[in-house]
Order: structure tokens, then sequence, then C-alpha cells
């Protein structure tokens, strides 16, 4: 799968819905009703980080649950890129790209989000043919002034800003032209998982839902 193919699948993805959640799954037991949650909400694209213990099996878990579109995020190398694969993830996120893992992305065929802070990573990244790209920290690095500018000269690139963005933060990003969507943690809050209210967070997944962009 070369990285255009790959760009071309994210794109997609990035499509289905205005937020991508990035969710951190410290317990097992969470990850199938979260699934269903955000799914129920209108957020069928989830991006399970690889930062805890349970996290492969949390991705095997939510990706029994219909509508749910599953994948690893924190993906840092090859090997972290096949064990998501096996464990049943669609694609891979990363915070930034090597070129050991955009070899891995194209060996496993799963379709890579990498990400980008700067010009040259952007010029770097697209050079090799990934035209969709995450951009990372977001609110650390600009935000959403940045990504505007960025796409002054590199209008080509449409990208996945992620990193501090907020409910209320999301709205000046997704109306950007080269902004697919936006990728964050607040529609899967730690407390509410850990409560077990699981009707809330299809709630704030509803209202992340309906942001326009
Ligand atoms: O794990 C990765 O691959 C990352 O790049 C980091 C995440 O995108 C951020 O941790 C998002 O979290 P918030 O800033 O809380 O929305």
């Amino acid at each position: 799968m070369t990285p255009a193919q790959q760009s071309d699948r994210a794109l997609e993805l990035c499509r289905l819905a205005p937020v991508i959640p990035v969710i951190v799954v410290d317990d097992l037991a969470h990850a199938r009703p979260l699934a269903e949650a955000l799914v129920a909400g209108g957020l069928p694209v989830l991006e399970v980080t690889l930062r805890t213990e349970c996290a492969l099996q949390a991705i095997a878990a939510m990706a029994e649950v219909p509508g749910a579109v599953v994948g690893a995020g924190t993906v840092l190398t090859p090997a972290h890129m096949k064990a998501a694969k096996d464990a049943g993830a669609t694609f891979a996120v990363s915070p930034g790209a090597t070129p050991a893992l955009i070899d891995a992305a194209r060996v496993e065929a799963v379709p890579l989000l990498p990400g980008a802070q700067t010009c040259s990573e952007v010029m770097a990244l697209l050079e090799q043919g990934y035209h969709v790209q995450k951009f990372f920290p977001a609110e650390s690095i600009g935000g959403a002034g940045a990504l505007k500018s960025i796409g002054g000269p590199l209008p080509q690139v449409t990208f996945c800003p992620t990193g501090g963005i907020t409910p209320e933060l999301a709205p000046g990003y997704l109306a950007l032209a080269n902004v697919a969507c936006v990728g964050g943690s607040w529609v899967a809050p730690k407390a509410l998982m850990q409560a077990g209210d699981w009707a809330q967070i299809t709630d704030i997944a509803r209202a992340a839902a309906g942001l326009s962009r």
C-alpha cells in the first residue's frame, strides 16, 4: 500500500466524522461499552493509543463493535505497527514519522496518518506521498493560525490536528480548508469511563459529531 493510497484511506476516515476520539484505555472492561457509546453518538472512527497494558486487547474488543472503525494511536515503531494490525487495527496514527515506521506501514499495508509539526516535516512526508497528515501537538505549535498559514504554500496537504483541542477550539480548526477533522481526548474522559457513565459519553460524542466543517 503506497503512502498516497494510505492517505486516500485516511481521508475517507477523516470524513466520516468531524472528531476522531483519542482514547486511553486503562481497564479492558471499558473498551466495548466505550466504543458502543462513541459510535452511538456518531463518532465511528476510534483511535486507541498504545500507551496502556491492555491497549491491544482493547483494540480487539472495540473492533467487534458494529459500526466502529478502530485504529491504533501512539504507533512509534514497526513492532507497534505489526502488533496493532494483528490486534485488528485498520489504521495507525503516529505523533511523528520515521523511515522505519513508513516502511512498516507499506509492508503491513496499514494506512498511516503520520504526524508533522513543521513545514519541512510536512514537505518531507508529502514527498513520500502522504497528502494527509496529523498536525501535532496542534495547540502548542501555533494552533489553527499556524495551520492556516501552512495552508498558504502547502494547500495540497490535508490535516487532522490533534493535541490540546477542546470543544471550544475545534470549530476554529474545522473551518479551515486544509482540515478534514480533528483528534481529541475530550470525548472519552477518564472520569466518566471510570464511573461507567456511557450515556454521558454518548452525549459528548453527539455534540462533537454535530460540529460543522
Ligand atoms: O498518542 C499519540 O499518538 C499522540 O500523538 C497524542 C494524542 O494525539 C494526544 O494525546 C491527544 O490528546 P489531547 O491533547 O488530550 O486531545
